[in-house]
């Protein structure tokens, strides 16, 4: 895996864009299109801004979301409302195209299901390209929270937590969606984290982002 490190969550947001937009443009001319999912919290939107400055051919960029929570569409606990705030006045609103989680739907085991096969209606044969994953103080990582079942889930690319977590129940990418992915990319700052970064480091499998491959990945961070 490797570390790429910074002084600031500045100077993490602008490189990690750079990077992103760099693999977009690898996948687009290998492959035709670019498949990416971008996980919610609050670090990803500097990286979001920087990234829509860049000039690529956002028609070919497909965008998922790694996890949301189930509320409604616009209410600010979703991290979609957080990615339209961003986005809106790119004007590549109407160039790129994004795949919501449909986290409103009433049968969310049928919405999850719904998420994968439109992913992998995509995605077509390619491997997903690239899945930026946060991970939070208590050592979790997209919606795969500790001490949930959701950790457990081995049959399904997209699933929904049991417990409430921060007062929402969410969904989320699995592990073994995370596990065929072609690249993941962590972004992780902020000094709260720095004791669960070292865990992670070292593979403590006991907190949910130690389970997650280091093959293939890279780290963007500040600590
Ligand atoms: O709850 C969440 O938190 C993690 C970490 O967020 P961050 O802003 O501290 O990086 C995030 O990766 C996940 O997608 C989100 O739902």
């Amino acid at each position: 895996m490797k570390i790429h490190s910074f002084a600031s969550a500045d100077a993490v947001a602008h490189e990690a864009a750079l990077y992103i937009a760099q693999a977009a443009r690898k996948a687009i001319f290998d492959h035709g299109r670019f498949t990416f999912a971008i996980s919610g919290g609050r670090t990803p939107w500097e990286m979001l801004k920087f990234l829509s400055k860049e000039k690529l051919a956002w028609e070919k960029i497909f965008i998922f979301q790694v996890d949301e929570r189930i509320a409604p569409d616009g209410h600010p606990d979703r991290n979609l409302t957080q990615f339209f705030k961003t986005m809106e006045g790119s004007g590549l609103m109407t160039r790129v195209n994004v795949f919501p989680m449909p986290v409103t739907q009433e049968n969310l085991e049928e919405a999850c299901m719904e998420y994968s096969e439109t992913i992998a209606q995509v995605k077509g044969e390619a491997p997903f390209d690239l899945i930026h994953l946060g991970m939070g103080a208590d050592g979790h990582t997209a919606s795969l929270v500790p001490n949930d079942p959701i950790c457990e889930v081995k049959d399904k690319d997209i699933a929904i937590t049991t417990n409430l977590y921060q007062g929402r129940l969410r969904m989320s990418v699995t592990y073994p969606f995370i596990a065929k992915a072609k690249e993941i990319m962590w972004v992780i700052t902020g000094d709260e984290k720095r004791e669960m970064y070292h865990r992670f480091l070292d593979g403590d499998e006991t907190i949910p982002a130690g389970k997650i491959s280091k093959d293939n990945a890279v780290v963007f961070t500040d600590l």
